[in-house]
């Protein structure tokens, strides 16, 4: 493995993809603020090593589909955070195109996140955001919202760390100070 794959404690350095899913973020019509909010977040509570690869695309089937499977299969990401596309307007299909790239569904992802959302917003119950494994890489979807970003991913991630390694994906470390990760067996 090449060095710069490596953290200083020579552990492999996790490769997190981090994608924008918005057709007007992805023409410049916005500012992309939910991608950023993900960066920002994973910086706050990761002490492992780790590197982002990021996107920010159109919604659609085929564009998110064909952008999970390159992540994961291309890049070798452990881990594929989206933001936006959950909700049920006509082009938001990021939910499909994660289960069209996905070797299994984990079904407790998504009613946690909406769960926790409920509590902050009623029309949380909108998003149909759904997480799911390809091999060892892990796809959460996140609302497009950045307000949404800490909240679902404070609900998910304690579960995160142990599930990546069930997977087979690089190994993280959170701060527990911040975010606690569970693991059963130690
Ligand atoms: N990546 C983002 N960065 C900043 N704000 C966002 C982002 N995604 C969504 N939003 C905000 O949340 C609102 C609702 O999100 P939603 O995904 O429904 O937008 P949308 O109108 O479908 O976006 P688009 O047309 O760009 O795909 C948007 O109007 C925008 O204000
Ligand atoms: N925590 C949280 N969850 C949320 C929201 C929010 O503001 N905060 N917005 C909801 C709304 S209004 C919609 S339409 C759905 C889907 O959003 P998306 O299509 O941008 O993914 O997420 C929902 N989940």
């Amino acid at each position: 493995m090449a060095d710069a794959e490596m953290g200083d404690d020579g552990k492999r350095a996790a490769k997190i993809g981090v994608v924008t899913i918005s057709d007007r973020a992805s023409v410049g019509q916005y500012e992309d603020q939910s991608g950023p909010a993900i960066i920002a977040y994973l910086t706050r509570i990761l002490t492992s090593p780790f590197e982002t690869i990021k996107r920010i695309i159109p919604d659609g089937f085929e564009s998110v589909r064909d952008a999970l499977i390159d992540l994961a299969d291309k890049a070798r990401c452990d881990l594929i955070l989206t933001t936006g596309g959950t909700g049920p307007a006509p082009r938001d299909l990021t939910p499909e195109a994660t289960e069209a790239a996905a070797s299994r569904v984990l079904p407790g992802f998504g009613e946690l996140m909406r769960q926790e959302s409920l509590k902050q917003v009623p029309t949380a119950i909108l998003s149909r955001q759904i997480a799911a494994h390809r091999g060892p890489c892990l796809i959460i979807n996140l609302p497009g919202k950045p307000a949404s970003i800490e909240t679902c991913l404070n609900a998910v991630f304690p579960a995160v760390p142990y599930c990546l390694d069930l997977i087979g994906a690089a190994r993280l470390e959170t701060d527990p100070a911040i975010l606690k990760s569970f693991r059963p067996k130690q």
